[in-house]
């Protein structure tokens, strides 16, 4: 135990020594966003800051951590730039750990462009690098990395979800969470080692090993409940996608329109219209939301709409959410006089749109597990029909083959049937019995804009599933790279457990690997090549 902590506090000096040489020089930015604003925000990081505060002052260094209002002037020239308020946050109580400080100057171009160009005539500053201030609060140990990424993830949010999500984040939530399953490893390998280390002279506890046991036990379970959680955080922190498809001129185009509320599609009576995915970003009930419209589904020799409808088919392949979009009049004419159950129309209605029967989907699943493409017989290449079978999952568990091919389907791969242009409807249409487990349908009218609130709280209400309650429970697993080096960890506890009876040396070598995944997450193990990748998505003059 004693020699695990003083290898580890000589290593942990020798980092903070190299870190303390890697950031000497002084950075500065506008911090505040660009394009014309009522003020804009300039800071300075680094030993050099005081200098560079005394000479656009000419005066005296203020109060820490307090405003004043000062004019501001070209150290070279003299001449006043202008006249705002500066802060002054000696080292270390400042968001870099260094020496920090923050002109609030008037936001015209022209007057960042004089405090930017007087500051880099000062010896020894230079312009700040994307995220450079953060990568230093991080060397400095004010941050962590899961502190950083909730930082950078609530510059970018756009939604009252998003941004909860990330406060929670930025406050140390995941940061706590990580290192108590760190420390607590940290005891048991230290327990193990103390094991390996004197168990010879009886020294050591009875029973030491079984605790460790239980604990990397309890620890794995904790660590795979964090991981199973359909990556809510995930789709919260980039958005869920939500997909519409259906049968052309069904009124796709006309619902992504009304919910952007922009003519971001081009509509038109004509069938086959759109031809490409058109995607837009929308804020749904406080959830981040993308939303495709898609070519629509239907046979054709068209290369060019061929090529649209097998991308509509992957981007619902790729949803969490699939809106499929059919009208009414067509349905209501197919359920006139006809007398079968709902499920089959419906099935019927869906294997329309995606042209397939259980005999074709063997024979397809046959054709995607050799090949992705296959030739018609007329030489064309054919779409890959693994996409077909979405939508009848939905309707018809006994579609084996399909499941099959759906084991790694999302669980959130929802379906929403949307049945416009009920305005054209002369007689009534009983929607409510189209009601299946599992499939809801709304009745809606792009015209007359009927429907279009239940529909939007129905999309809201899947996104409450999809990306949870960022503020309830534990706090979500936010970047797929945690999930990677989570994965890793159970991977090694697994090991230790594997080899704990046989081969204890090994055992605790598997538990240290596991403490160092988890390490990983933080950055209480990190090389700069990573860093730069984390580091990478932040803005200058953060
Ligand atoms: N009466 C009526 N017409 C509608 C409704 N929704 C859309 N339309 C009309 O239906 C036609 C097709 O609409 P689109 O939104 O382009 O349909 P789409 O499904 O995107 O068509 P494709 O691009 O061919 O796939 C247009 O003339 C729309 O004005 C509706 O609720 N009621």
């Amino acid at each position: 135990m004693h020699t695990l902590c003083r290898r580890k506090s000589s290593r942990t000096s020798v980092l903070l020594l190299l870190q303390q040489f890697r950031h000497h020089g002084t950075i500065y930015s506008l911090s505040s966003g660009f394009g014309k604003a009522g003020v804009a925000v300039i800071r300075v990081s680094g030993p050099q800051t005081s200098t560079a505060l005394k000479s656009l002052c000419k005066s005296d260094i203020p109060k820490p951590r307090t405003v004043v209002l000062k004019k501001l002037f070209d150290p070279e020239s003299s001449e006043l730039i202008d006249r705002g308020l500066v802060l002054w946050f000696p080292s270390p109580h400042s968001f870099t750990g260094e020496d920090v400080c923050e002109f609030h100057v008037h936001g015209g171009s022209a007057v960042i462009s004089a405090v930017l160009h007087a500051l880099g005539n000062i010896q020894g500053l230079e312009p700040a690098a994307p995220g450079e201030f953060t990568k230093r609060s991080f060397h400095n140990g004010k941050l962590d990395l899961t502190e950083v990424e909730g930082l950078g993830a609530l510059i970018h949010a756009e939604t009252e979800a998003q941004r909860r999500q990330a406060v929670r984040q930025m406050e140390g939530d995941l940061s706590r969470l990580y290192n108590d399953w760190r420390l607590r490893l940290l005891k048991c390998v230290a327990n193990v080692e103390a094991y390996i280390d004197f168990s010879e002279d009886d020294n050591i506890e009875e029973g030491v090993l079984d605790e460790v046991q239980v604990n990397v036990q309890k620890l794995k379970k904790e660590i795979v409940n964090h991981l199973s959680d359909n990556r809510r955080g995930e789709r919260l922190r980039t958005g869920a996608h939500v997909v519409i498809v259906g049968p052309p001129n069904v009124g796709k185009s006309s619902l992504l329109n009304h919910l952007c509320q922009r003519p971001a599609a081009i509509i038109s009576p004509t069938a086959g219209t759109t031809r490409d995915v058109v995607e837009t970003a929308l804020n749904i009930g406080g959830f981040p939301v993308l939303l495709s419209d898609t070519a629509g589904l239907r046979e054709t020799e068209d290369v060019v709409e061929r090529e649209g409808i097998l991308r509509a088919l992957n981007r619902a392949k790729q949803a969490d959410l699939t809106i499929v979009v059919l009208d009414a009049p067509s349905l209501w004419k197919r359920m006139e006089g006809e007398d079968f159950s709902m499920i089959t129309l419906l099935k019927e209605q869906l294997t329309d749109i995606y042209g397939t029967n259980e005999n074709d989907t063997t024979r397809q699943s046959q054709n995607t597990q050799n090949q992705s493409t296959s030739l018609t017989q007329d030489g064309q290449p054919f779409q890959n029909l693994d996409h077909q079978c979405i939508g009848l999952n939905a309707v018809s568990d006994t579609h084996e083959t399909c499941h099959n091919l759906h084991e790694e389907e999302e669980p959130f791969a929802e379906k929403i049937i949307v049945v416009n242009k009920m305005d054209l409807l002369t007689q009534p249409l009983d929607v409510r019995r189209l009601d299946l487990e599992r499939l809801t349908v709304c009745p809606l009218s792009c015209t007359t804009g009927e429907g279009m609130e239940e529909l939007v709280e129905r999309i809201s209400s899947s996104m409450k599933q999809i990306c949870g309650n960022p503020l309830a429970g534990n706090p979500s697993l936010t970047h797929a790279r945690y999930r990677t080096h989570l994965k890793n960890c159970v991977e090694a506890l697994e090991k230790y457990q594997d080899l704990q009876n046989r081969d204890l040396v090994l055992a605790a070598r598997a538990l240290r690997s596991a403490i160092r995944q988890i390490g990983k997450i933080t950055g209480a193990v990190s090389s700069e090549a990573i860093l730069d990748v984390i580091f990478r998505d932040f803005c200058i003059g953060k």
